[in-house]
């Protein structure tokens, strides 16, 4: 595939929204920034601490190029530190510098802080803007896209938080080159879901070049990426607000969020998406759409790309995931929303699957 654009543009109604760049530094960043016309503004570049000190001072001298007042915060990394209490801190600091309603936050790292970030931009003074710096796999390819923004709360994944859309997302691949490998491959739990979900082709694409995307080469990422971004782009433009079709790309996370909680977070989203997708591949085969053939082909998949398909002595039920996926954001009128695959490329939203079909398939990945 010959990428010449290396932009994606998100749109509403045909209108153009915010520009995705896929780039190999961060040299067009100062013209992005331009284009948002801030004049006096000032901008707080938010990161985590594993981030910061890679990247946080050549981001601060390239806004600096059109901003002339520029801070940094600097937060816990990690899941745990996603909550309402990191949000305090990100409202403190704008507050002790007077940002206003000009003024504009920049997400320099994974989803983590690009969700608290975003959530930051979508509430504080009712709302101002934010760009998108996505430093993880996982964040280039889905997070960082489509302005879902949040926290946890009580542990419960996203429980809290607002769709607020990027100004821009810059995509740096030369920052992947610190990601440490457990991070790097947790992103192919969602991009694996985009091929499932959406495209065959892409699937059975990332299945025979999978040693020069484990590798990171950087024509293999840029085309990974570009059609990762294009799914996402294409499902958050025809639904952005979640009341359709952008619930599939949930796809095996209603298992996945329950198994993230019980196991309080020392498994990685990604790591965690996979194993809902076995067990949302085994109710796809159950109901008579996946195939056998397809369903072991999931798991091989997963597996090529270093992900988890089961799980060893933990200390909880198949029944209290089952139960717990009653609390995640997919019920309807007392009804669990559940995607599943009619096959691979092709998924669904099902209303019928009852929490005991649930606790089976999830009694299957825990050995
Ligand atoms: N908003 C959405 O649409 C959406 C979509 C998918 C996932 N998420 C959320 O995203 C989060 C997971 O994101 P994640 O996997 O990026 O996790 P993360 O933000 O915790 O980042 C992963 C780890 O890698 C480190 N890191 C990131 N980039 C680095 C780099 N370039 N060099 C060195 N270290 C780096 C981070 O400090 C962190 O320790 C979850 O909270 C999940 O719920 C949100
Ligand atoms: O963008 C979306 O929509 C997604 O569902 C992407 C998911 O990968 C992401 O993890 C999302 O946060 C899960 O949805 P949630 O509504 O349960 O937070
Ligand atoms: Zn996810």
């Amino acid at each position: 595939m010959d990428i010449i654009n290396k932009e994606l543009i998100i749109t509403k109604e045909d209108n153009p929204i915010y520009t995705i760049y896929i780039e190999n530094n961060y040299n067009k960043l100062s013209s992005v920034i331009d284009k948002l016309q801030l004049e006096h503004g000032k901008a707080l570049i938010v990161t985590d601490s594993n981030i910061g000190i890679h990247y946080a001072q050549e981001v601060k001298s390239i806004v600096n190029q059109s901003i002339p007042f520029v801070e940094i915060l600097t937060l816990e990394p990690g899941e745990a530190n996603k909550n309402i209490e990191t949000i305090q801190k990100i409202y403190h600091t704008l507050i002790s510098y007077q940002f206003d309603r000009k003024d504009i936050l920049i997400a320099l790292g994974g989803g983590v802080v690009g969700d608290m970030t975003g959530f930051a931009a979508a509430t504080y003074l009712r709302g101002i803007r934010f760009i998108q710096l996505p430093t993880s796999l996982l964040a280039m390819v889905d997070s960082s896209i489509g302005g879902k923004t949040g926290v946890d709360y009580l542990s419960y994944k996203n429980m809290v938080g607002a769709f607020h859309q990027p100004s821009a997302v810059y995509i740096n691949l030369q920052v992947l080159n610190t990601l440490p490998e457990r991070e790097y491959y947790s992103g192919f739990g969602e991009i694996i879901k985009h091929g499932l979900i959406k495209d065959k082709s892409y699937y059975r694409w990332l299945k025979s070049n999978s040693s020069s995307i484990l590798s990171r080469e950087n024509e293999s990422l840029t085309e990974m990426i570009y059609r990762s971004c294009s799914i996402k782009k294409q499902v958050v433009e025809s639904d952005p607000h979640e009341n359709g079709e952008r619930a599939l790309l949930n796809f095996g996370h209603t298992v996945g969020h329950s198994i993230e909680k019980q196991l309080n977070f020392s498994y990685l989203h990604g790591e965690c998406v996979s194993l809902g997708i076995v067990a949302a591949a085994q109710l796809s085969y159950e109901h008579g759409n996946l195939s056998i053939d397809e369903l072991e082909d999931i798991k091989e998949t997963l597996k090529q790309f270093k992900l988890p398909v089961c799980l060893s002595n933990v200390s909880f039920s198949s029944k209290i995931i089952a139960q717990t996926t009653r609390n995640d954001k997919k019920m309807e009128a007392g009804q669990i929303k559940f995607i599943l695959l009619h096959s691979i490329g092709a998924a669904y939203i099902d209303k019928t699957i009852t929490e005991q079909e649930i606790e089976s398939a999830v009694q299957l990945i825990l050995i």
